[in-house]
């Protein structure tokens, strides 16, 4: 009996785990798009370049080749494609809801767990860093001018204050104990309320509660605008989430930038209403509002919760594991929850 000829498509680079790429070899053949851009790629589809691939693996890097996996994306993939394994906690580029509809639909995974604490111990460098106001002096200390004149305003302390968190997944809980270390008290906003053991104990709050009593205001949720789009988390931080907030705020981010309506925050901060913030991702990335820019009063990192080669590697691993499990069983290890009915 001859077995089929399948085809895994790699959509992105492998960084790391080259070995764990190369023993996929072991199930068929490994192929790459030759395209460098949209138009380019969705061609390729439509010739059938891909036809026989079963599985493919993407990086959030290469949307700068695909654009997002749209509807237009969905629907120009091979018809034998069957997993989709994003290397990545957020799949915000995927438009699930697509993915699902077709059939036989696109099963889709996602990384969670081995992004927690990497991005979780970003979240706890901005939060300390944007009480203290850290990034005042540190750049006059760069233009030659030490503390800058008139010196920086005094920052404030993490002990008592309370975090709020939005989004109570595996980095918020993973947040949670790590702020808990340096003495703050955690509420917490989710879809759901969690079990006290899943919660650890942190108070869960309405979402207009935890707007107005937080003095740290954590966004940990996803971006859900392409897959969920009638209840969409894009803007859920907007000019009417600030005026409810406490004055002198802190706001951190280390979702996507989008769940902040950015023009909204720069106003925020131009009027003193949020006192500092902490970004690590940007509504456009790689561009910035310059009105974050010129804020010295922000602490700006370009998207690097993740940055480190333990978690890269952890993650490529976790990722090329879906596609591993899936043609072994027929299930990935980590589907997507909008999927786990499917
Ligand atoms: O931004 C990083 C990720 O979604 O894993």
């Amino acid at each position: 009996m001859t077995q089929e000829k399948i085809r895994i498509l790699l959509l992105g680079d492998i960084d790391h785990a080259h070995t764990a790429w190369s023993s996929l070899g072991e199930f068929g053949e490994l192929v790459k798009p030759e395209a460098t851009n949209r138009a380019a790629f969705l061609q390729e589809c439509r010739d059938g370049k891909f036809e026989g691939v079963v599985a493919a693996y993407r990086t959030f890097g290469s949307a700068s080749i695909t654009g997002m996996v749209d509807e237009e994306v969905v629907n120009a993939l091979p018809s034998s494609l069957k997993y989709l394994a994003h290397c990545g906690a957020g799949y915000d580029q995927v438009d699930v809801h697509a993915c699902s509809a077709r059939n036989p639909p696109i099963r889709v995974s996602n990384v969670p767990t081995a992004v927690d604490d990497a991005t979780a111990d970003v979240n706890m460098f901005l939060i300390i860093g944007a009480l203290r106001n850290f990034n005042t002096g540190m750049q006059a200390l760069r233009e030659g001018k030490w503390r800058g004149q008139p010196a920086p305003p005094l920052g404030h302390d993490p002990q008592g204050k309370v975090l709020g968190i939005l989004g109570m997944g595996g980095i918020g809980r993973n947040l949670k104990k790590k702020a808990e270390a340096f003495g703050m008290k955690v509420i917490y906003h989710n879809r759901r309320q969690l079990s006290d053991e899943l919660s650890g104990g942190a108070q869960y709050v309405t979402f207009d509660k935890l707007l107005s009593t937080s003095d740290v205001l954590s966004l940990n949720l996803p971006l859900n605008m392409l897959t969920l789009p009638e209840k969409h988390t894009r803007h859920i931080i907007s000019k009417a989430e600030f005026a409810k907030m406490k004055d002198g705020v802190v706001v951190v981010n280390t979702a996507r930038g989008a769940v902040i309506d950015e023009a909204a925050l720069v106003d925020a901060l131009d009027a003193g209403k949020v006192f500092s913030a902490g970004l690590d991702v940007f509504e456009e990335e790689p561009k910035i509002h310059p009105g974050l820019v010129r804020n010295p009063n922000v602490l700006l990192v370009p998207h690097m919760g993740t940055w480190t080669t333990e978690t890269q590697t952890a993650m490529e691993e976790w990722a090329i594991g879906n596609i591993r499990v899936a043609l072994q069983s027929g299930k990935l290890k980590s589907p997507v929850p909008e999927q786990a009915d499917l």
